[in-house]
């Protein structure tokens, strides 16, 4: 069980809660994160005879293979998964860091309405407690949260590895236009299986750099989820958003800080284009539900449509999904034993 540790609080809250949230006010932050938790290594994913598979000595425990550290396409177009992006042992640091700043209980920074009881602590950091109805704009959601900002050096990693693994496998991830009603479900939620669909989009994954607009980084923006037994997150979609900081020109990466890895060679505007959930634990229920468009025949004749496709947290596995305009529609499933922990960046394109 972590212990409980003080953190110092900076940053703000760049993801907008609506005034029905019932969250405290403070910032979490995790700029004590310790690095290693993300190596900064070029992790390829190579034949179990290649040398550079002692990079994952420590990472899998030979457990998985180097098919599990590809990416493989879950639904047409639309969401990815790589099944060992963090290791076990990773995962494991991730969540008693983040623990580290909770009660015992685990209920650091709870307010005062909502189930799961627990006091809150004024000056501990850490998981603090979100939660709000449904309403026209916006979907029902019960969690913890933590939030860094700007976790700038920890991104710049997780692309590296995003990196590592994709231009050793598929290629980066194309992100281009489409219409996610041209996607159709083989009603298969089995986690083991990429969904085949029918669809005009010109959306295949592609070589890195085939393509002017390409992924350069992942985004600064980490949260960390923690869903208790009863907490979900409602049907909703995720907005693409700007992001500065990444020009790219000369090693200005805008803000003045460090430059980024990722560094390019012409100025650009930045957007993330696609959600990325790192699932640090497995649990039961809790799955992250795509709910797939009707086809347009349903559509004309006004069926309901109840094509979901589900993804099971799995220990170290990275799910990546369109947002933006052409986001699925797609929620959390309720858990209903054990915690499901999870972190959430975003990967930028430019
Ligand atoms: O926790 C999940 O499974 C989904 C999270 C999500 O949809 C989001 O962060 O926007
Ligand atoms: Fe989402």
């Amino acid at each position: 069980m972590a212990k409980k540790r003080k953190n110092k609080f900076s940053g703000s809250t760049a993801e907008q809660l609506p005034s029905t949230t019932t969250t405290t006010t403070k910032r979490s932050s995790f700029e004590s994160f310790p690095l290693y938790l993300v190596p900064n290594d070029n992790y390829s994913s190579s034949s179990s005879s290649d040398n550079s598979n002692k990079n994952y000595q420590d990472y899998d425990n030979g457990v998985s293979n180097s098919k599990s550290r590809e990416l493989h396409e879950y639904v047409k177009g639309r969401v990815w998964v790589i099944p060992s992006f963090f290791s076990p042992k990773e995962c494991q640091a991730w969540i008693d860091f983040c623990e580290s700043f909770s009660d015992s209980d685990g209920d650091t920074n709870r307010s005062t309405s909502g189930g799961g009881g627990g006091g809150g602590d004024d000056d501990g950091g850490g998981f603090q407690y979100t939660a709000h109805p449904a309403s026209n704009y916006i979907a029902n959601r019960e969690c913890y949260r933590m939030q860094e900002t700007n976790g700038r050096e920890l991104s710049d990693r997780i692309f590296k590895r995003l990196q590592g693994m994709t231009m050793a496998t598929k290629g980066m991830i194309h992100c281009g236009d489409g219409d996610a009603s041209d996607v159709n479900n083989n009603n298969n939620n089995d986690n083991n299986h990429i969904h085949k669909h029918n669809s005009n989009i010109q959306q295949e994954t592609a070589d890195l750099y085939r393509n002017e607009y390409k992924p350069i980084n992942c985004n600064p923006n980490l949260r960390v989820y923690r869903y208790n037994k009863g907490h979900a997150f409602g049907r909703h979609v995720d907005g693409s958003n700007v992001v500065t900081g990444y020009k790219g020109d000369s090693g200005d990466n805008g803000n003045g800080s460090a430059t980024s890895t990722s560094t390019r060679t012409r100025t650009t505007t930045c957007k993330t284009e696609m959600t990325m959930l790192l699932y640090l634990s497995t649990c039961e229920g809790g799955a992250t539900r795509f709910h797939l468009p009707s086809s347009k025949r349903n559509r004309k004749k006004n069926n309901i449509n109840n094509n979901s496709i589900a993804y099971s947290p799995q220990v170290g596995s990275l799910l990546l999904h369109v947002h933006g305009n052409h986001c699925l529609e797609h929620e959390a499933d309720v858990v209903l034993s054990g915690k499901k922990y999870v972190l959430r960046t975003d990967l930028i394109y430019g």
